[in-house]
């Protein structure tokens, strides 16, 4: 595979000029008269333009031909699972389980009130042929689980395997390349954009460092392609536009409103070094804040390889009630509160208020362990959606997947009640 380049860093103000074409980029100014090599110049908004300066958004690409040579918008069935319609099943506050296939198992909100999330897995064998992908909904975070994903986007190729995570902003023009079975999960966000999460006493480095998030750099093709689709997911329904041209013909743009990858192995942990077991919102490697404070529209969390280390602590996840909604996927290996019970591709949502925790095995391996510091997680990868919308399954989740584990909830049946007069155990 290609070699690629990247720039490092997140949410930088960054400048990118293709090689083969140099002073493409203007200096000092977006829009001149007349741009340079015959270009047209051309915004993408990912903010307000009246957005507080630390949080607007944009990118000026200077490209073959702007983007709006196309012919008009049609519905589309290209993907007829990708739904927005939360009242399709009933709602179910039950643990579901369930193996990936493709498309929108749960969510919860509207993109014309720009206020939800959407979470889709996805199942391909086929690169897009003569078709690029933009969602005017909302942002996406892509985890791939199985497959390398070869991204071209309008500002540059990337190239995404598991354990690695790839963003792709509201608006933002790309295509998939595969080799082979590719399978991964889509964390949709219909307010604002992912986010590093404020780090408050931990200091000014940990989690995921700003420098280890990789932008393409710019890259154009010139290619007539005749009947060229533009497919477009708005307000939950797609719909295609035909264009004789491809839509990757930047040949320079500068800004700060781009597509980006971050590998998951980067990850510096924090966690604790004495007793307890600290809540998961220390793994949070990205997060899409909602307009109350501290609380997440969705946080992207990780449960990486580490040391644990806690001495007088029951060390696995703690049995729990959330007033947050826990969508969780295995990329790699087995988690630690369900060994048995969960394979990667597969998912587990523990809706709002829904008890989970570990499960019977767990519970007992756990409780009776030698506290020796032991590096756990090795070799596995878990991750976390949390949201503070109440989610919906759709009936795709539900019903047509037909993965749901219907037996999930006996893995708690067997917890024996271990009540005693003693009160040393
Ligand atoms: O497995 C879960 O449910 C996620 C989770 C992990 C953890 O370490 C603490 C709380 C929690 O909800
Ligand atoms: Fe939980």
């Amino acid at each position: 595979m290609e070699e690629l380049k990247y720039l490092s860093g997140f949410g930088s103000e960054f400048t990118s000029e293709d090689p083969r074409r140099p002073g493409a980029l203007p200096v000092g100014q977006n829009s001149p008269q007349r741009c340079a090599y015959g270009l047209y110049a051309e915004q993408l908004s990912g903010s307000a333009f009246t957005a507080p300066r630390h949080d607007n958004k944009r990118s000026w690409l200077y490209r073959i031909r702007p983007s709006v040579v196309h012919k008009p918008f049609k519905r589309s069935n290209v993907s007829k699972y990708l739904t927005h319609n939360w009242d399709e099943a009933d709602p179910d506050p039950n643990q579901v389980d369930f193996v990936a296939g493709l498309h929108t198992v749960c969510g919860a909100g509207d993109p014309r009130s720009r206020n939800g999330i959407a979470i889709h897995v996805y199942l391909c064998n086929a690169t897009m042929q003569k078709s690029a992908f933009y969602s005017s909904d909302g942002d996406f975070l892509i985890v791939p689980q199985e497959g390398v994903l070869m991204i071209t986007t309008e500002f540059g190729k990337m190239q995404v395997r598991p354990n690695e995570i790839a963003v792709i902003q509201l608006g933002m023009r790309f295509s998939v390349a595969v080799d082979g079975p590719t399978r991964g999960y889509i964390l949709e966000v219909f307010d604002g954009h992912f986010k590093l999460p404020d780090l408050g006493p931990i200091g000014a480095n940990g989690l995921a460092n700003p420098r280890d998030f990789l932008t393409p750099v710019a890259h154009y093709e010139d290619r007539e392609i005749p009947g060229f689709k533009i497919i477009n997911k708005y307000q939950g329904a797609i719909f295609e536009a035909e264009q004789n041209h491809s839509p990757f013909d930047v040949v320079a743009w500068h800004g700060n409103y781009v597509p980006y990858k971050y590998d998951l192995s980067n990850f510096m942990v924090i966690n604790s070094v004495s007793f307890d077991h600290c809540d998961p919102s220390i793994f949070t490697v990205l997060t899409c804040p909602s307009v109350r404070p501290g609380v997440a529209i969705a946080d992207f969390v990780i449960f990486p390889p580490r040391w644990s280390v806690q001495e007088n602590t029951f060390r696995p996840p703690y049995y729990h009630r959330n007033c947050m909604s826990e969508f969780m996927g295995l990329i790699l290996g087995s988690y630690e509160a369900k060994e048995g019970g969960f394979l990667p591709g597969g998912a587990s949502l523990h809706s709002m208020m829904t008890p989970h925790g570990p499960d019977d095995r767990c519970f007992e391996g756990a409780s009776k362990a030698a506290l020796v510091p032991q590096k756990i997680a090795v070799g596995t990868q878990a991750f976390m959606f949390e949201s503070s919308l109440s989610m919906a399954i759709t009936k795709w989740g539900a019903e047509t997947c037909q993965k749901l584990d219907a037996k999930y909830y006996e893995c708690w049946q067997n917890l024996p009640k271990l009540f005693t007069d003693k009160i040393n155990i």
